[in-house]
This record gives structure tokens, C-alpha cells and sequence, in this order.
């Protein structure tokens, strides 16, 4: 079951917690965890290696559950919701982005593009999806298949797939890690424009380069939040990062 629920967070966490395994071998992922991510804003979650990250964006986004605690996405409870409730939300209110682009091989960009809708039952048109590839600079790679596109470009068709459904918030783990430096920085413009019309991004990022792109950093150790900041720049995420990485 889902409830509405009036927030201006477009994703909300009160008390949640994850543990993975039992006993004296359990680990606490994450740790009964409060956090409000703002509406049409860029949010970038860092912190040491095993710290929590990519379970917190997965708790949020709906793709694994808590085992305590509620998880509200774009006004809606989804604590309580089923498989099928979860498939729906994952298909039509949020879009995921990750590492290694997870794009279909055999399939053309706007084919991949087309996907989420056709899984949604939609018949696609061809103009919708070549104007979600022209809005990530691709028009001219319609056809083409990932293995005939640079990393960034399959990055970009990645984010066209995920943004294809008009998301709410679109979840992003390290988009950029598997990138050079050139491509990252085509990928995290592209991110800040989306940002700057509005869409709700959420970001796990190792890079302080990139996180400096959002508009608010937060920092995770043992699977708790225990820092934040805003607006800061690339020296100052990386200090703070190597205070909690010590
Ligand atoms: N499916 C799982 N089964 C068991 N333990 C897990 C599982 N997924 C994550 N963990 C553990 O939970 C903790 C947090 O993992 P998570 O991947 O969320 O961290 P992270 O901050 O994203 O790490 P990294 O920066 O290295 O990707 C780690 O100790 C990890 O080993």
C-alpha cells in the first residue's frame, strides 16, 4: 500500500535503517538515517567506501527495502508497498542512472531511450524520444548502438533513458566513475542544466569535483549522516571529505 503525503522534500527518510546479515555478522549499512532532499535540487552523497552510500540511494529510490524507519518519494509512502506498487513507482516517478550505463547492447540510443516506456505500456513515439536525445546533445546519434558511442555518449543515452518518463527525482550512482575527465564534465553539465529546470537529482559521487557541481553536499560514515554542506567548492568538499575519511 501507498499513502500520499504532503512534503516539499522530493525525497524524505525518517529513522531508516538497513542491516545486511544477522548475528555477530550483521552490518548496519544504514544507520537510522533522518534526511530531507529538496525539491529541484542537486544533492550529492559522499563518504569512506562502505559507509552506506549506493544502500541509502537504493533505500530512497525504492529499489531495496528498510527494515525500519518510512521512505517518502515525491509525496508518496512507500514504506509500506508492494512489489508491484514498487515496479510502478520505479517505472514512471523516478529514473536511475548508474556507473556502467546498463544500456542494452543490441539495441539502437532511442530504442534504449523508448525502453522505459514500452515496459510502461506505452507506445513511443519517435519524436518524443529523439527530442529526449537532442535535450542531452544526441540528436545526431539516434541510431547508433553503445558500442559505436564514447563512454560519455552512452552515459548521456543513459541519462535520456532515465529521464524519458519525466521523472521526479532521477538517482544517479557515480555517473561519472567510469568516465575521463572530458566525458564527466559533458555528463555533470548536463546534470547541473537539469537541475537548474527544476528536476529533483540525487548523487553518490567519490569525486569532489563533481559533488562541488550540486548544490548540497552530504556525508555519510557508518552508515550515518554526519555532515553537510552547500555551495561549496571543490577544495572545500575535499577537505571535508578527507576529515571523515581519516
Ligand atoms: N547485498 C549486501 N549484502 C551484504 N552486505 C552488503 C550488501 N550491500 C552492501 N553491504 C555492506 O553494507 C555496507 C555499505 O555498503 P554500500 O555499498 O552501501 O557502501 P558505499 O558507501 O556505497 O561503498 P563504496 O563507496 O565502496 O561503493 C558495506 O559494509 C557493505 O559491505
Amino acid at each position: 500500500m501507498t499513502t500520499t503525503v504532503q512534503t516539499t522534500a522530493a525525497v524524505s527518510l525518517r529513522g531508516v535503517t538497513r542491516t545486511y546479515g544477522r548475528g555477530s555478522a550483521a552490518i548496519r549499512a544504514v544507520d537510522d538515517v533522518d534526511l530531507d532532499l529538496p525539491r529541484g535540487g542537486w544533492t550529492a552523497v559522499m563518504g569512506p567506501s562502505g559507509s552506506g552510500k549506493s544502500t541509502l540511494l537504493h533505500l530512497a529510490a525504492g529499489l531495496e527495502r528498510a527494515d525500519a524507519g518510512r521512505v517518502v518519494v515525491a509525496g508518496t509512502d512507500i514504506t509500506d508497498a508492494g512489489d508491484q506498487q514498487l515496479t510502478e513507482l520505479r517505472r514512471t516517478r523516478i529514473g536511475f542512472v548508474f556507473q556502467s550505463f546498463n544500456l542494452i547492447g543490441s539495441l539502437t540510443a532511442e530504442q534504449n531511450v523508448a525502453l522505459p516506456l514500452r515496459l510502461a505500456g506505452r507506445a513511443p513515439r519517435r519524436s518524443e524520444v529523439r527530442s529526449v536525445l537532442a535535450s542531452v546533445g544526441l540528436a545526431d546519434r539516434v541510431r547508433h548502438r553503445p558500442r559505436e558511442l564514447s563512454g560519455g555518449q552512452q552515459q548521456r543515452v543513459a541519462i535520456a533513458r532515465a529521464m524519458v518518463t519525466r521523472p521526479d527525482v532521477l538517482f544517479a550512482d557515480e555517473p561519472t566513475g567510469a568516465l575521463d575527465s572530458t566525458s564527466a564534465r559533458t555528463v555533470l553539465d548536463l546534470l547541473r542544466a537539469m537541475a537548474d529546470a527544476g528536476q529533483s537529482i540525487v548523487m553518490v559521487t567519490h569525486d569532489p569535483g563533481a559533488a562541488a557541481r550540486a548544490d548540497a553536499v552530504v556525508f555519510l560514515r557508518d552508515g550515518r549522516i554526519v555532515d553537510r554542506l552547500a555551495g561549496a567548492d571543490t577544495h572545500a568538499v575535499a577537505e571535508r571529505l578527507a576529515a571523515w575519511e581519516r
